[in-house]
């Protein structure tokens, strides 16, 4: 085409004839024609400007980053994402301690039952269905015998049985989703007990506390939330029960018993025995580390957005989806609730195995938390031979510094070996009950996916 008819379409342009000021325009008519021009101008470009400043500030708007938090029963997932809560709403956190106050309420009473279980040698009313009686009699393990005093503090504290069940119906009334698991809190433990679990998608915490006008509960500091004044409130039973929990928990021949089936209860899900007397009192309120520790089964995947403080970081996580993985490794002593036949330990190694090596998750960063180390320490201490459920640990020393490398080379190993692309292994050694030092973590976390980006986009 050449420039001559290049012209002659301009000129023939519909577009520019309708617009081209008319042949014989007065001046008053030009005058009011490029007024009216140039106020249309303005707008048009006050509309371009507002476009220009809705894509800057949308490029800017935190966008939701997908986290993901996989890993076997037990191994702290809802306890990961109450971290994340506490560091980004923390008020909401604290909104909701009238519900946790009840699961910290019915670990308490759970934990007291599967001692009085524990006690009875023969089945009775307190044993937990389809547990089996102890084949050993007790006079057979040499222990020191329990006395009538055991016995009158046992039935004064059949009051939790009920108890038990009136807050089991408030956090899963029936009718609405509710699943129980047998768990073995041991390999050893030949006594099973029932855990209430929590559909991700039940409005559990909506039976706990006052209910405040205007849905304002953000608003308000967890005290304000409890209903103080309820005469069915399950802490005034607790708080009758106290000196009684409290004394069979400290009984040397109770400790005894426990020692000698193996039932470390300080290792348990849930454990507050040590704290009986703070959390039994009579206007207890849960501080954000009860809350952290409380234990409430999850059934589901739920899904929780945060709006995050620091903007400035958000689009670098345009389509970043990350995994954080659980595994916790002081359970290498213990199996699955699910199917006893197989060790916690070999189900973590091979849920992570079938992550890394999933094509599908090819794109995704993997941060492994070697989680649970506080009892991993503690087992340890307690002379529990990793080499005993491990056999290819060997003659290795048992002590926590080389436990956790030799673990951590494991996880290692596997996602070397199992991942379809090379990976970076990031891993931490966490204790997720431990809210600064897993907030640092998760900070750590949140650098490194920073940096991890702004490489992939060539702009470090
Ligand atoms: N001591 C200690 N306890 C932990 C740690 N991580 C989690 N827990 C406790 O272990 C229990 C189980 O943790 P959860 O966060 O409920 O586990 P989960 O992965 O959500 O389990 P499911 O809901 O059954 O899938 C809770 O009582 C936690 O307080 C830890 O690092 N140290
Ligand atoms: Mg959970």
């Amino acid at each position: 085409m050449t420039a001559n008819a290049l012209l002659s379409r301009f000129e023939e342009d519909p577009l520019s004839r309708l617009t081209a000021p008319p042949a014989n325009e007065t001046p008053e008519a030009k005058k009011l024609r490029l007024e009216a021009e140039a106020q249309a101008k303005k707008q048009s470009d006050a509309i371009d400007e507002e476009l220009n400043r809705q894509r800057v500030a949308e490029r800017k708007w935190p966008r939701p980053i997908k986290v993901l938090l996989l890993g076997q029963s037990e191994s702290g997932k809802s306890t990961t994402l109450k971290n994340f809560q506490l560091m980004h709403s923390p008020k909401v956190f604290r909104a909701e301690c009238a519900s946790w106050r009840a699961v910290i309420q019915l670990n308490v009473v759970r934990s007291i039952l599967f001692i009085l279980n524990a006690m009875s040698d023969a089945p009775t009313e307190l044993s937990w269905p389809g547990s089996p009686s102890s084949s050993k009699s007790r006079a057979s393990q040499d222990l020191p015998p329990f006395t009538a005093e055991h016995m009158k503090l046992k039935m004064r504290l059949s009051p939790l049985i009920k108890l038990e069940n009136q807050l089991r119906r408030q956090l899963a009334p029936e009718g609405s989703v509710e699943f129980e698991a047998t768990q073995f809190p041991q390999s050893s433990t030949p006594f099973p007990i029932h855990e209430v679990a929590i559909n991700s998608n039940t409005p559990w915490k909506s039976a706990f506390g006052k209910l405040l006008p205007g849905g304002g509960r953000e608003s308000l500091d967890g005290e304000d939330t409890i209903n103080w004044d309820d005469p069915h409130d399950p802490g005034l039973v607790l708080n009758a029960c106290s000196e009684d929990m409290v004394r069979l928990w400290n009984d040397p021949v109770v400790k005894a018993m426990l020692s000698s089936k193996g039932l470390r209860l300080e290792e348990m899900a849930g454990f507050f025995l040590d704290s009986l007397e703070r959390v039994t009192a009579a206007r207890y309120v849960p501080t954000d580390d009860d809350i952290l520790r409380a234990r409430l089964k999850t059934m589901g995947v739920s899904e929780h957005r945060f709006e995050m403080d620091e903007a400035a970081w958000v689009p670098f996580f345009e389509d970043v989806d990350t995994i954080i993985f659980l595994a916790p490794i002081s359970c290498f002593d213990q199996v699955l609730q699910e199917d006893k036949t197989v060790n916690r330990l070999e189900d973590s190694y091979n849920l992570y195995k079938a992550v890394v090596s999933n094509m599908l998750l090819r794109h995704t960063n993997i941060v492994l938390f070697l989680n649970k180390i506080d009892i991993l320490q503690a087992k340890l201490a307690n002379g529990v031979l990793l080499r005993k459920y491990v056999v290819s640990y060997g003659d290795r020393p048992n002590d926590y510094e080389n436990v956790s490398a030799y673990l951590k080379r494991k996880f290692g190993g596997i996602l070397k070996e199992s991942s379809p692309y090379p990976r970076i292994f990031y891993a931490h050694f966490t204790a997720v009950t431990d809210t600064r030092n897993t907030s640092l973590i998760l900070a750590n976390v949140k650098d490194m996916l920073m940096r991890q980006n702004l490489q992939a986009t060539s702009l470090i």
